[in-house]
């Protein structure tokens, strides 16, 4: 037998599925030696390599994961009788540092050519220290001493490395490597879209009954107009195709859409005699309680709304849920584990799946999703390709809008569409060539929500089309539009601490060149912009006391999340004094200082705070926010009643309901004065403050400002601590390594 055919029996373990426990084994097993002192000592022995991978982590390089995954594949390579190079054993490493960076592979090629961009090591220090020089060598050192044949053969001659056809804990495919569960993962994703991209459509031939119930649903959901109505094209070919895109900029009307592609494909249903007019079964769902939550305020309005008595089917408004529930409360998940309820063997009772927000979703929840789908169901997915990528690996929609801007449709689906919409494709969107997953993806181009002149809307694009530019900012101070503005910082620390502090306060009205006040959308009158003493004197100024009803309390619990929700200040880091931590103490300072809040440490009056993982006892997601209130519901050992601290959270289930939670019981929380952009994914504030720092920083992308400036609905204020910096974070990408698009695309 040969070496590689043994490969199912030596490695059925996966490793990335392995218990701590046995990583743990294997990381005492493993032998240290003195340090190394150049880049070729590591390639000197194994347990030099060890060691550096050792002094990495230390250093805070790599992870405590990274090594480990390492060591563990020397140890099964070792059990195995391989004595396994010490290449294979960094490349083992650095293909765990990958994902955990947010990529699901290393690109060899891009690896060798270049390192230290690649893997971003050595990292940069937060902002305001600085890179510190250090004596160890750095992967791009090490890496300096190898062409990709190098890394092609030390790989393909290993037990550890298969091209996925064997149960190997590395996955060497079209040159990129992987570690396997998350090769695996994209093989699911990418294998159930051509699966669903394959399978006929009812609806292809315009001229059958289906086809004609579709053209008229579609007459009766979109009025006529002058120019070609996007929304209306989405819906045609996301109702043609069992997997589909929704992809645009905030406004453009995703949730109208996909209302009004609801409705038609219920019309469809209704009068079609294969399904006996039975209606599909529709469950909508967005990756995070809060997207969820919002999702589920918009939808209701927008099905109120549909013309169901003009179309055919009898469609009838319970035919279209308005309930949004969370991807994890959908596919049921368990505590301490990461199998879900629904999985192949057990899918979900559900025609039509729908999930907002996509751009959210990694690369490991999106194949749970494809594998709890029945085969014919339709997916429809949501979201702004443009946003930040997933916090965990992968950025699928990204993937899969990337030829999104233009389309390559058929002349087939543009004639289709045709005949369907009336309305004809632009000829730069029509492509010979197009490919199947082309057909399946539809851009929204239009914003109903900003006006052709509006700050948010232009800043935003200009950030998109890295076309932002130093006139634009100064335009921005000059206070050229109305809806943004741009805050000086202070010419020392002092000040500009002063600044941030006195525009939490009061959101600075003043800033605005309409001194926020005045503004007007689709008629309705906007109000103002806020900071923080908005919910805090609401908090403050109410006649509620011992004997007020519980339904009181609630109803000023909601008033008072609604008045947080007007404003937030968000930023790009995590540490330091543009971070946070930083901002968080600042700002409670401030508040403290000013009466509203009674301190800025531990649990107090008026703490917003942030659940930072998913908690299915209390029924709280990651991503939900609370208000800390002072209750008189508590009792003295005499039975006075007494005041105890109760966090409000607003019921997941689109109810309306308050939980009343004690902060005892919650354990995965942050102060949510400020919010990393990444955590503001899926929300959006009435007035939403954006502040970078002085210093670039790998987080520091287009992506992430872009994100910033999308959460503001109203009003945007940005307080940038050095201009080329923001300048360059927008010239930066986020480019995460994956073979999702090379599958779905020959
Ligand atoms: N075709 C249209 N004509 C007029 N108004 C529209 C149209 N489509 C959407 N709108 C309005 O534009 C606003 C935004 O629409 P919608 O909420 O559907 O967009 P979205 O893309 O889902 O927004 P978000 O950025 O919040 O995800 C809503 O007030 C909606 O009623």
């Amino acid at each position: 037998m040969s070496r590689k055919q043994n490969h199912d029996q030596q490695f059925s373990l996966d490793l990335n599925e392995a218990p701590a426990s046995e990583v743990q084994q294997a990381s005492r097993a493993a032998d240290v030696s003195p340090a190394p002192v150049d880049a070729a000592t590591p390639f000197s022995g194994l347990a030099q390599m060890e060691e550096l991978l050792t002094q990495w982590q230390e250093a805070g390089w790599v992870r405590p994961l990274d090594r480990e995954f390492a060591r563990l594949i020397r140890t099964l390579c070792q059990e195995q009788g391989e004595q396994p190079e010490p290449l294979l054993i960094l490349l083992a490493a650095l293909a765990s540092h990958q994902v955990g960076r947010g990529h699901v592979c290393v690109h060899l090629n891009t690896l060798l050519e270049e390192p230290a961009r690649t893997l971003a090591l050595p990292p940069e220090e937060a902002a305001g220290t600085g890179p510190e020089p250090t004596p160890l060598p750095t992967p791009a050192d090490l890496m300096a001493r190898f062409a990709p044949e190098d890394c092609y053969q030390v790989l393909e001659n290993s037990l550890a490395v298969s091209d996925g056809s064997q149960s190997t804990p590395l996955v060497l495919d079209s040159g990129r490597l992987y570690l396997r569960r998350f090769w695996r993962y994209e093989q699911r994703i990418a294998e159930s879209i051509r699966q669903r991209l394959e399978q006929p459509s009812d609806l292809d031939d315009p001229a059958l009954p289906q086809g004609e119930t579709l053209r008229q649903a579609l007459g009766e959901l979109f009025r006529p107009q002058p120019e070609v109505d996007y929304q209306k094209l989405a819906c045609a070919l996301a109702a043609r195709n069992r997997f589909a895109v929704i992809t645009g900029g905030p406004g453009t009307g995703k949730t109208t859409t996909v209302v009004n592609l609801l409705a038609a494909l219920q019309a469809v249903a209704g009068t079609s005699p294969q399904r006996q007019a039975r209606k599909y079964r529709i469950r909508l769902a967005a990756p995070t309680g809060k997207a969820a939550a919002r999702l589920n305020e918009s939808i209701g309005g927008a099905v109120s709304r549909l013309p169901l008595a003009a179309l055919p089917g009898n469609v009838q408004q319970a035919d279209i849920p308005t309930r949004v529930t969370t991807l994890h409360r959908l596919l049921g998940s368990r505590p301490d584990s990461r199998q879900f309820r629904h999985h192949r063997d057990n899918p979900l009772l559900v025609d039509i799946l729908v999930i907002d927000e996509a751009s959210m979703v990694d690369v490991d929840l999106m194949a749970s999703v494809m594998d709890a789908l029945p085969a014919s169901a339709h997916l429809i997915l949501l979201g702004d390709k443009d946003q930040l990528a997933s916090v965990d690996a992968g950025a699928v929609l990204g993937e899969l809008c990337r030829r999104a801007l233009a389309a390559h449709y058929t002349p087939e689906t543009a004639e289709w569409l045709a005949a369907l919409t009336g309305d004809r494709v632009p000829e730069t969107l029509v492509d010979n060539a197009g490919q199947p997953m082309d057909q399946a993806v539809a851009m929204l181009r239009k914003s109903y929500r900003f006006t052709e002149d509006s700050g948010i809307r232009q800043l935003a694009q200009a950030v998109n089309s890295n076309t932002l530019h130093r006139n634009t900012l100064a335009g921005l101070g000059r206070g050229e539009f109305n809806d943004v503005t741009m805050l000086p910082c202070g010419p020392t620390p002092e000040d500009t601490r002063a600044l941030i502090c006195r525009h939490a306060l009061t959101g600075s009205p003043e800033a605005f060149s309409n001194q926020g006040l005045g503004r007007t959308l689709n008629g309705q009158a906007l109000p103002p912009p806020v900071g923080y003493q908005h919910y805090l004197n609401l908090m403050q100024d109410h006649d509620l006391d011992a004997d007020s009803l519980r339904e009181d309390w609630d109803q000023l619990a909601r008033q008072v999340l609604s008045a947080f929700g007007d404003f937030q200040v968000l930023c790009a880091l995590r540490q330091g004094p543009w971070g946070v931590e930083g901002l968080n103490d600042l700002i409670a300072r401030e508040l403290t200082a000013r009466g509203l809040i009674p301190k800025a440490e531990g649990w107090y009056r008026g703490r917003p705070v942030l659940v930072t993982g998913n908690d299915y006892n209390l029924g709280l997601m990651n991503g939900d926010i609370g208000i800390t209130f002072s209750l008189p519901w508590g009792q003295h050992e005499n039975g006075q009643p007494c005041e105890t601290l109760r966090v409000a959270f607003p019921a997941s289930d689109g109810s309306n309901d308050i939980r009343w939670i004690s902060p005892s019981r919650l354990q995965h929380l942050e102060t949510v004065f400020a919010m990393t952009v990444h955590k503001s994914q899926g929300s959006e504030f009435n007035h939403t403050c954006l502040i970078l720092p002085d210093r670039l920083s790998p987080v520091m992308t287009r992506e992430l400002v872009y994100t910033g400036i999308t959460r503001a609905r109203n009003w945007f204020s940005l307080i940038a601590g050095d201009e080329t910096v923001l300048l360059e974070s927008v010239a930066q990408q986020v480019v995460r390594a994956s073979g999702l698009a090379e599958r779905l695309w020959c």
